[in-house]
């Protein structure tokens, strides 16, 4: 499986949070914030770098670094991607912002597409997709299908909480994609929500049901 699960002590303890049942809706979306800021860190470890020549304090010309290429696109998927959206930001905040709306039908499961606008030269750039949850894999693979009919190659996925059902959907479909999780879960329930899972993660962001 292609699938790096962070193991770090800040993720699990804020996922652990955001689990809580009473979860109110601005703790929900602050936390869903910390956490993309922590897994963009992750994610951007292996980000090409060359050295550049810059003037130091003391007018000397010394060695620096920068990140190489074009700046990243990062893709949330309408709705509860948009949730993660500024922490990313935070860490890099010259991306380039590509947009996915995708609704689930609650009845099939099939991601039904609804908007769509990604940067021109997203085939020159790499992209950073985010959405809390990969449940049966179908919005993220509608996703990515769709990003590189433009030409996109350079993809990674960022969610919170994965099944091992949507991991293999996405490697199987995309084995070049890495994906990054706070955890992977159990298993999907009869209705597609993860167990344990979060919940709905986009009503629950939006504060638009309460559970
Ligand atoms: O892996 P899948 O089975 O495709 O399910 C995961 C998708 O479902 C949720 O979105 P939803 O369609 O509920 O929309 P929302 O973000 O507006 O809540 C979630 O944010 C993912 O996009
Ligand atoms: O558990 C799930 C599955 C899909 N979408 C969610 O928001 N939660
Ligand atoms: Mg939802």
């Amino acid at each position: 499986m292609q699938i790096t699960i962070i193991d770090h002590p800040l993720v699990k303890h804020k996922l652990s949070l955001m689990r809580e049942a009473d979860s109110s809706t601005y703790k929900f979306r602050t936390l869903t914030k910390e956490l993309a800021r922590l897994m963009a860190y992750e994610a951007s470890r292996d980000f090409p770098i060359e050295t550049i020549s810059i003037q130091g304090w003391e007018g000397n010309q010394i060695e620096g670094i920068q990140i190489k290429g074009k700046t990243v696109t990062v893709v949330p998927i309408l709705r509860a991607g948009l949730g993660m959206l500024d922490g990313v930001l935070d860490l890099i905040p010259t991306a380039k912002i590509s947009m996915v709306g995708l609704q689930r039908d609650e009845d099939t499961l099939e991601p039904v597409p609804f908007f769509e606008k990604l940067v021109k030269d997203i085939d020159e750039r790499p992209a950073l997709i985010l959405d809390p949850m990969l449940a049966t894999g179908g919005s993220m693979v509608a996703t990515i299908d769709m990003m590189k009919k433009h030409g996109c190659k350079n993809i990674k996925a960022l969610v919170l909480v994965a099944t091992p059902e949507g991991v293999k959907a996405v490697n199987d479909a995309h084995p070049d994609v890495k994906i990054f999780t706070a955890a992977l879960d159990s298993h999907l329930n009869e209705q597609g929500y993860i167990i344990p899972g979060l919940g709905d993660a986009g009503d629950k962001i939006f504060g638009t049901k309460q559970h």
